[in-house]
C-alpha cells in the first residue's frame, strides 16, 4: 500500500481561537532533536531507500502530524465535557491511560467534566448511557497502581447512531476510544456517524493491545509488560523440562494473528529452541517436520522448549482431522475463535515421541490471563502517560477520527482510517524473526507448508 501525504493528513473540527494553557510553555519551543514543534512532521519513513523512492521535496513526503500541546485551542475548556471509554481484552496500562488523560484534562485545562462510560461500548448504548463514572483526579489518584480498568471492558456489537444519540444525550463533545483493532473500528463508525449529523464531537482512539497487532504504532501500550510477564512462565517451563527425562516444556502465549508476545518472550526469556507464530506456517510430520525437530532435540540435548502464540498452525486442524480443538465461530466482536494449538501440539508431540520410545514429560502451560491482568511496568507506566497526555492536547485542538501513537519514537496524530488499514505482524523477512531464528536455532521453516499469504489474509 502506497501511502501519499494527503493520506496522513488528521481531520479538524475547525478553526483553533481559544487561547491554551500551555501557550506560554510553547512560545519559544522550536524543533530540535528531542521536540516536533507545532506545523512540523514526523516521517512515515526512516530509510534513505525508502525516502529517495519517492523522488519528492521533503514538503510531499509522507508524513504524519506530531502530538503535542497546541498554542490555540478548538474547545473552550470550561464549556467541554469528555467522555472515556475502554475496549475489548485487558491489557496493562489501562487505568494509567485513563488517570493520565483525567488529570490533564482536569488540571492544565480545567474542563468541565469528565465522564467514564462503563463496560466497553456497551456503556454507551441507552440503555447505560446514564450509568457513568464521575472522572476526577481524586477518583483516579491510585488507579494506576492496579492492572485492568476501572471502566470496565467488553466485546460486542452496538449501534454507532445509538452510541451517537448517547454523546448528544450526555452532551459529551469529546470522547477518548482506549481499544484495539475493533476499538478502533468502532471509533471509526462513530466519527462517520458524528459526521454525518454535522456534530461537534471529536473522537480520539488510544491503541491498546497486548498483541500489538496495530499498525502505526511502534509498540502499543502494555505490550511490553505483558511480554516480561510471560518471560517468567517461559524461564519456569524451561527449568520444569530439563528437569526431567525427555522434557516437553510447552507455552502457549496470546496473539491472534501476530506472534509479537511470542517472539519478544522467547528472546526475553532466551530459553526457546522452538518459536511458532501465526505468521509462519509449519508442517508437523516429515523428516524436516516439527516432531521430527522435537525428537532430534529430546535425543540430542536431552529436552525441548516451544513457545508458541495462540493464532500459530491454525490450519493443521483441518489437515489433521482433530475437529475436536477446532475453533468455532466468532466472538460478540467478530473475532474468530481459534482452534487450541497448544492441546494440539501437547497431543502429537506426545504421541510420536512415545512412538519413538522416548516418552515425553509434558510441561504445558497456558498463561494467557496472567499476563494481560497486571499493572503496567514502570516503562509502560510512563508511554501511557505521555500517549494520555497527547490524546488530550489532540482532542482540545480540534483533531478528531485520528489515534494518538509513537512512531519511530515520536508521539503523533494518525487518521483512524489507517489505524483500521491493516494488522501489524511479524514480518517472516524481518530482524525480529531472524533475531528469533538466531536465538533458537530452529530451521527457518519446518516442512512444506501453504502459502503465507493465504494464512494471513486479513480477513
Ligand atoms: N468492525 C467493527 N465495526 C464496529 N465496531 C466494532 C468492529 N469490531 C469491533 N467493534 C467493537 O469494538 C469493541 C471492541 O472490539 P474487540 O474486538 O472486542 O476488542 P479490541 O478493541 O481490543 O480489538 C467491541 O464493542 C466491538 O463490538
Ligand atoms: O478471552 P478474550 O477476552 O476474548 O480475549 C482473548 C484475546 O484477547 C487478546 O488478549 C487481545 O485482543 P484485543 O486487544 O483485540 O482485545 C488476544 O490476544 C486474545 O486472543
Ligand atoms: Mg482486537
Amino acid at each position: 500500500m502506497t501511502l501519499h501525504l494527503d493520506d496522513l493528513r488528521v481531520r479538524r473540527l475547525g478553526e483553533c481561537r481559544y487561547d491554551s494553557p500551555f501557550a506560554e510553555m510553547l512560545s519559544t519551543k522550536q524543533t530540535s532533536p528531542h521536540y516536533v514543534a507545532e506545523g512540523d512532521r514526523v516521517l512515515l519513513e526512516d530509510t534513505v531507500s525508502m525516502l529517495s523512492g519517492h523522488s519528492l521535496p521533503p514538503g510531499r513526503v509522507p508524513s504524519f502530524e506530531a502530538a503535542g500541546p497546541r498554542r490555540k485551542i478548538y474547545f473552550d475548556p470550561a464549556d467541554v465535557t469528555a467522555g472515556i471509554v475502554t475496549c475489548g481484552g485487558l491489557c496493562p496500562g489501562l487505568n494509567n491511560v485513563i488517570r493520565g488523560i483525567v488529570q490533564e484534562l482536569a488540571v492544565h485545562y480545567k474542563v468541565k467534566q469528565i465522564l467514564g462510560f462503563r463496560n466497553g461500548l456497551q456503556g454507551l448504548t441507552a440503555a447505560h448511557r446514564d450509568d457513568t463514572v464521575e472522572l476526577t483526579p481524586e477518583r483516579v489518584r491510585d488507579i494506576h497502581n492496579a492492572g485492568g480498568t476501572i471502566l470496565g471492558s467488553s466485546r460486542g456489537g452496538q449501534d454507532a447512531d445509538e452510541m451517537v444519540d448517547s454523546l448528544v444525550v450526555r452532551g459529551v463533545d469529546i470522547l477518548f476510544v482506549i481499544g484495539g483493532d475493533g476499538g478502533m473500528h468502532a471509533a471509526t463508525f462513530l466519527s462517520k456517524a458524528i459526521r454525518e449529523r454535522g456534530l461537534d464531537i471529536a473522537v480520539i482512539g488510544v491503541p491498546k493491545t497486548i498483541d500489538n497487532d496495530l499498525p502505526f504504532t511502534d509498540q502499543s501500550f502494555g505490550f511490553q509488560s505483558a511480554f516480561a510477564r510471560a518471560t517468567d512462565f517461559i524461564s519456569s517451563v524451561s527449568v520444569e523440562a530439563a528437569a526431567s527425562p525427555n522434557g516437553v516444556g510447552i507455552v502457549k502465549l496470546m496473539g491472534r494473528h501476530s506472534g509479537f508476545i511470542a517472539s519478544y518472550a522467547a528472546l526475553a526469556a532466551n530459553a526457546a529452541d522452538i518459536v511458532l507464530i501465526p505468521e509462519i506456517p509449519f508442517a508437523l510430520g516429515g523428516d524436516d517436520g516439527l516432531l521430527a525437530h522435537v525428537e532430534r532435540l529430546v535425543r540430542s540435548k536431552g529436552f525441548v522448549v516451544i513457545v508458541l502464540a495462540e493464532g500459530a498452525g491454525q490450519d493443521l486442524f483441518e489437515k489433521h482431522g482433530l475437529p475436536q480443538y477446532n475453533g468455532r465461530g466468532t466472538d460478540a466482536s467478530g473475532n474468530v475463535r481459534l482452534g487450541n494449538i497448544g492441546e494440539l501440539l501437547k497431543e502429537c508431540i506426545t504421541a510420536h515421541l512415545t512412538a519413538v520410545g522416548l516418552a515425553p514429560a509434558m510441561r504445558y502451560i497456558d498463561p494467557s490471563y496472567a499476563i494481560r491482568s497486571i499493572a503496567a511496568n514502570a516503562y509502560d507506566s510512563v508511554y501511557c502517560l505521555r500517549l494520555a497526555h497527547a490524546a488530550v492536547h489532540a482532542a482540545m485542538a480540534g483533531r478528531t477520527d485520528a489515534a494518538v501513537a509513537r512512531w519511530r519514537r515520536r508521539f503523533v496524530h494518525v487518521p483512524l482510517s489507517l489505524m483500521i488499514s491493516r494488522r501489524n505482524q511479524v514480518d517472516p523477512d524481518g530482524d525480529l524473526w531472524m533475531s528469533v531464528l538466531e536465538t533458537t536455532c530452529q530451521p527457518a521453516g519446518f516442512g512444506s507448508v501453504p502459502d503465507r499469504g493465504e494464512l494471513n489474509r486479513v480477513p
